[in-house]
C-alpha cells in the first residue's frame, strides 16, 4: 500500500477488477498518479484444458478488502472521496441467483474455450458457416470469446442454472454488473446494470441502437429478464449500500478495462489509438461517433459514452495470448525463473531469432483471424535454436500479432496509424517496445505508468454529471508522461520478416479438428485391439461410423 502527501483536492475512487487481480485505488481530481492503492490477486482455475473459472465471491471478497484496506490507510482523508467508478475485465460471465445472492456456477473467464461446441452450434445455423454473419447486429464475430456463448453453455449444462431461469431468480452479469450489484445492497435491492462498453462485449446488444436486440436473444433463448439495464459509462447509478465501507458514495462510472485504458491514454480523438500488453493483448483505434464496420477481421466495439452524449465507438483488435506466453515458457518450459526479470536479458543474449517464430495460438486466434481450431507451434527450429531464440521468438510474437492488427486497422479505416500509445505491465519490457516499432514500422509511444486502465475510470467516474470533479477539456490537466521507441528497420526487412510470420500463422491453422480426429484414431484403435478376429472387419466399419459420429457431434 502506497500513499502521498494530502491536499485539498477531491478524490475518486476506482474498482479495478482484471483477469488476474482485483485493486482498489485512488487518485486526486485531475492528477494521474494514485495516490494510494491495494492489490489482491485473484485464483483462475483450469478443471479441464482450455476450460478457465474464477470464483465471484473471491472476486467481490477482494474488492472489499481492497477497499477496506485504502480507506483505512488513507485515514479521515478518504471522507474526500466523491465517487467510485469501476473497470473489469470484459465478457467474463457470472449467474447468481437474485433471492439469495449466491453464485450459481463459477465465473466463465473471457478466455475459456469450453463453449467451441456452442460456437459451432450458432455457426450450422447460419448461412454458409459465416462467422461474420451477426457483426451487422453486434460489431463482433462468433467466437467462444463473448458472453453470449458462456451463458448458453451454462444454461445448457448446469441444471442450478437451468432451475433458477425456469424459476426467474437467474441474474446474469460481466464482472462490472456482479460486483455493482453488490455493493449496492445485493438481495436488499441492489442494482442490476451495466455500461454500455461492457455490453457491447456480450454479442447481446445491437451496436447501432444500443440495447438488447430480440434477434440475438432468440437465437441464443436468453431470456430478457435475466439481463442488467444497459447506461451510460458516466452517470450516477447508485450508491454505496449501508453498512459497507464508503457507505454512500456515488458509483458513477463503469467501463471495460480496454476501454478505460483508451481514456487514461487520452486517446479521445478520431484516429487515436492504444495497445494494452497484459496476458492478452487488446488495440482500440477510437472512430469517433462513427461505428466502422471491419471487413478486415477487427470488431466494432463501444468506447465510452459520457451521460446523454452521444457514444463513442473503436475498432479492436484482440489478441488472446501476449505476455501469457512468457509465463507458459516459465511454467511450462522452465525457460525463465522470473518474466519481469529473466524475459529482456535472455532474448537479448541473441541479436535475433535465428530465424525461429512462435505462434502461440494456445486457445485459437483472436483478431484479425477469428480461428478456435489454431493451436501453438514454434517453427524454424535448428540445431543451433537455444531458448534464447525462443523467447525472443515470443516477444517477436505479441509484436507480429500487434501488426496483424495494425494491417486490419489501416485497412478498414484507409488512414494508416502513425503512432502508437502502448500501456501495461509488459511495456517495462523495452526490447518488446523497440521490436514493436521495428516490426510495425511507427512510432512507439509507452506511458510511463502503470496505473492508465485506472485513470481513465476515474477521469470517466470524476467526470459525470452531479460529481463534476474531473474536467476532461481542462488546460491544466495533468499528461501521463511517455518515452518513444522509434523503427530502426527499413521497410523491406520488415515486410521480409511479417511475410515469414504470416506463413507460421497458416502452418497454426486447422490443428484442433486435427487433434480431435487422432484422439478418436487412438481410440479406435485401443477398442480393435481388443475385438477378436472374426468380428474385427464389421467392427471397424462400426467405429468407424461411430467415430465420424462423434466428432460431428463434439
Ligand atoms: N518484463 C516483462 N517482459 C515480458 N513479459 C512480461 C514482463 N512483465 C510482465 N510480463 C508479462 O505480461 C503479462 C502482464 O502482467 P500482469 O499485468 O501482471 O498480468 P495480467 O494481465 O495477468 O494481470 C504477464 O502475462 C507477464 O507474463
Ligand atoms: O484483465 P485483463 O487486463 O487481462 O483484460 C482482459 C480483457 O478485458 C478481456 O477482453
Amino acid at each position: 500500500m502506497e500513499t502521498s502527501s494530502s491536499s485539498e483536492k477531491p478524490l475518486i475512487g476506482v474498482i479495478d477488477a482484471g483477469t488476474r487481480t482485483v485493486k482498489f485505488c485512488v487518485f486526486r481530481s485531475q492528477e494521474t498518479k494514485e495516490i494510494a492503492e491495494h492489490t489482491i490477486d485473484i485464483s483462475t482455475y483450469t478443471p479441464k484444458e482450455g476450460w478457465s473459472e474464477q470464483d465471484p465471491k473471491e472476486i467481490l471478497d477482494a474488492v472489499k478488502s481492497c477497499m477496506e484496506k485504502v480507506v483505512k490507510c488513507l485515514g479521515s482523508e478518504s471522507e474526500k472521496i466523491r465517487a467510485i467508478g469501476i473497470t473489469n475485465q470484459r465478457e467474463t460471465t457470472i449467474l447468481w441467483d437474485k433471492t439469495t445472492g449466491e453464485p450459481l456456477y463459477n465465473a466463465l473467464v473471457w478466455n475459456d474455450i469450453r463453449t467451441d461446441s456452442t460456437v459451432d452450434i450458432i455457426l450450422a445455423k447460419v448461412p454458409e458457416n459465416n462467422t461474420n454473419y451477426y457483426k451487422p447486429i453486434c460489431g463482433l464475430p462468433i467466437s467462444p470469446y463473448f458472453s453470449a456463448f458462456k451463458v448458453k453453455w451454462l444454461m445448457h449444462y448446469v441444471s442450478d442454472v437451468k432451475k433458477a431461469v425456469t424459476a426467474k431468480k437467474c441474474l446474469f452479469g460481466t464482472v462490472d454488473t456482479w460486483i455493482l450489484w453488490n455493493l449496492t445492497g445485493g438481495v436488499n435491492g441492489g442494482l442490476h446494470l451495466t455500461d454500455v462498453t461492457n455490453a457491447s462485449r456480450t454479442f447481446l446488444m445491437n451496436i447501432e441502437l444500443l440495447n438488447w436486440d430480440p434477434v440475438l436473444l432468440h437465437t441464443f433463448k436468453i431470456p430478457p429478464e435475466i439481463l442488467p439495464e444497459i447506461r451510460s459509462s458516466s452517470e450516477i447509478y447508485g450508491r454505496i449500500a449501508k453498512g459497507l465501507t464508503l457507505e454512500d458514495v456515488p458509483i458513477s462510472g463503469i467501463l471495460g478495462n480496454q476501454q478505460a485504458s483508451l481514456l487514461g491514454q487520452g486517446c479521445m480523438r478520431e484516429g487515436e489509438a492504444k495497445n494494452t500488453y497484459r496476458s492478452g493483448c487488446f488495440l482500440l483505434y477510437n472512430t469517433g461517433n462513427s461505428k466502422v464496420q471491419s471487413t478486415h477481421g477487427l470488431v466494432t466495439t463501444v468506447a465510452y459514452k459520457f451521460g446523454d452524449k452521444p457514444a463513442v465507438f473503436a475498432l479492436e483488435g484482440s489478441v488472446a495470448v501476449a505476455g501469457a506466453a512468457m509465463k507458459w515458457l516459465r511454467d511450462n518450459m522452465g525457460f525463465l525463473n522470473d518474466v519481469q526479470r529473466d524475459t529482456e536479458s535472455l532474448a537479448q543474449e541473441v541479436f535475433n531469432t535465428g530465424d525461429v517464430y512462435f505462434v502461440p495460438a494456445f486457445k485459437g486466434l483472436y483478431a484479425p483471424y477469428w480461428r478456435k481450431d489454431a493451436r501453438g507451434i514454434i517453427c524454424g527450429l535448428t540445431a543451433f535454436s537455444t531458448k534464447q531464440h525462443i523467447v525472443r521468438a515470443a516477444l517477436e510474437a505479441v509484436c507480429f500479432q500487434t501488426r496483424d492488427i495494425l494491417e486490419a486497422m489501416n485497412k478498414d479505416c484507409g488512414i494508416p496509424l502513425s503512432k502508437l500509445h502502448v500501456d501495461g505491465k509488459m511495456t517495462q519490457n523495452s526490447l518488446l517496445m523497440q521490436l514493436q516499432a521495428d516490426i510495425s514500422g511507427i512510432p512507439v509511444i509507452r506511458a510511463q505508468s502503470q496505473d492508465i486502465t485506472a485513470l481513465g475510470m476515474a477521469m470517466a467516474a470524476g467526470s459525470a454529471q452531479g460529481i463534476d470533479v474531473w474536467d476532461l477539456e481542462a488546460e491544466d490537466r495533468q499528461l501521463v508522461p511517455s518515452d518513444t521507441f522509434l523503427p530502426t528497420s527499413t521497410e523491406d526487412e520488415r515486410d521480409a520478416r511479417y511475410t515469414k510470420w504470416k506463413m507460421a500463422v497458416q502452418r497454426s491453422l486447422g490443428w484442433s479438428v486435427a487433434k480431435k480426429s487422432e484422439a478418436m484414431t487412438e481410440e479406435r484403435y485401443r477398442l480393435l485391439a481388443s475385438v477378436p478376429g472374426s468380428l474385427y472387419i464389421m467392427s471397424s466399419f462400426g467405429l468407424i461410423a461411430l467415430s465420424e459420429y462423434l466428432t460431428k457431434a463434439v
